[in-house]
């Protein structure tokens, strides 16, 4: 039995409501904080053994729990089903291929303690918001679990083998990554991507989410700056969005500014994400590669989300002289919503991308003062680094010196 103070913690706990916290910008900082100080909590409470073993045993299982339910098409036959409540035995009826009812069931039980289905009676489960984007495939939070078993995990389990064959040095070398290992041909991440069209489809899905859960950037960059010497009329674009991938960022600025005539808003990608691309009419989409000139001339802004910081100076520096190039001296502007990595206090998601981008492509998150060096060599000047206490990443404003 716990005791009366336990009994109150848990009550107090147990009554925190995630709708109190919905809403606006200011209230999904509330929600941010609130969950950061529940993990500050649990590493409190947790002794280092418990903790080991969530790292180790708990997180890996769950996981794969979830992949080999998604890949037998349950969560998405459940989904569909519109059933609250189901029975294992119902589920086990939805599963695509055979498998045994008492594999299922086990998978089913562990993934009830982790509060992914909720457990209503023997044999029994209750979907959750959680239980129900799996069940949406196409949709981010699926494919963030498949991006996971395609890219993240397996690379950054390979990483100590990895850094203990290399002395470990810190991965700079782009052509030599922890992730390049896990496949004969040492294909890298991107090239990986291009030939295999569902680990591109997971990456794409994942930096979707990843994207839509990010603040809107017109809510951290003054876009009426844009709006004011631009011609609506006039030939120039508005905004190429280079490396947009899904468009989530080009929807946001077309939200603000609905009666944008068509074609003010150009997506960029390879051809094969392009292809993928479900996109607004007004949105022109453009297959190209950003390491070649940028045939969009004199646009109002040229946009770049989570793209240079996949590249190395040398890499980061070509992509920025081919967008110079097309640029209007006094005129266009660069955008980069990136992150900026201060050197104490950095966030959860600074240090995730880091350590991510760092076994995946050998690349690493830059701070401001490696942003300034980066853009001026390359013939920039930094107008302004727009920032919001709510956002994981700053509009990085620049123009041609
Ligand atoms: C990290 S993702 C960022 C996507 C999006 N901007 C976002 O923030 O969610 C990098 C993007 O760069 C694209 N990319 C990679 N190499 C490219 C190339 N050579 N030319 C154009 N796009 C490329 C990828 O297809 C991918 O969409």
């Amino acid at each position: 039995m716990p005791s009366r103070r336990a009994e109150e913690l848990i009550a107090l706990l147990d009554n925190i409501e995630v709708s109190d916290y919905k809403g606006d910008s200011s209230s999904h900082g509330d929600r941010v904080l609130i969950a950061e100080a529940a993990r500050r909590l649990l590493a409190r409470l947790e002794t280092p053994f418990e903790r080991a073993w969530r790292l180790s045993w708990i997180n890996g299982n769950v996981h794969a729990a979830i992949q080999i339910i998604l890949d037998l098409g349950i969560w998405e036959g459940w989904y569909s089903s519109k059933r609250r409540e189901i029975s294992v035995l119902e589920l086990h009826a939805l599963a695509r291929e055979p498998c045994d009812l008492n594999l299922l069931r086990r998978l089913l039980r562990l993934l009830t303690v982790e509060h992914v289905i909720q457990e209503l009676g023997e044999d029994r489960y209750g979907a959750t918001a959680f239980s129900d984007a799996l069940g949406q495939k196409e949709e981010s939070v699926a494919q963030t679990i498949l991006s996971g078993t395609h890219h993240g995990l397996d690379s950054s389990r390979n990483l100590p083998r990895f850094l203990s064959r290399t002395g470990y040095a810190e991965p700079l070398d782009p052509k030599n990554t922890s992730y390049m290992d896990l496949t004969p041909d040492r294909l890298g991440m991107f090239e990986r991507c291009r030939a295999d069209s569902g680990c591109q489809a997971s990456f794409i899905g994942f930096m979707r989410g990843l994207a839509a859960y990010k603040l809107d950037w017109t809510e951290i960059y003054d876009t009426k700056i844009l709006m004011r010497d631009f011609d609506a009329y006039g030939e120039e674009a508005l905004l190429v969005d280079i490396g947009g991938a899904h468009a989530v960022d080009l929807e946001r600025l077309l939200r603000r500014y609905p009666d944008l005539p068509s074609g003010k808003l150009i997506l960029q990608d390879t051809p094969d994400v392009i292809a993928m691309a479900t996109v607004s009419e007004k949105i022109q989409v453009m297959g190209c590669d950003f390491f070649t000139p940028q045939p969009v001339k004199g646009a109002r802004a040229y946009f770049m989300h989570a793209i240079l910081h996949d590249w190395d100076d040398a890499d980061a520096s070509r992509i920025l002289n081919n967008v110079a190039a097309a640029m209007t001296k006094e005129y266009s502007k660069l955008l980069l919503y990136e992150s900026v990595l201060v050197s104490k206090g950095a966030t959860m998601y600074q240090t995730v991308a880091d350590v991510s981008i760092m076994h995946l492509i050998s690349a690493a998150e830059r701070t401001e003062g490696r942003w300034r060096e980066l853009l001026q060599a390359a013939g920039f000047r930094v107008c302004k680094i727009w920032c919001h206490p709510s956002s994981l990443e700053s509009v990085i404003e620049a123009e041609l010196i």
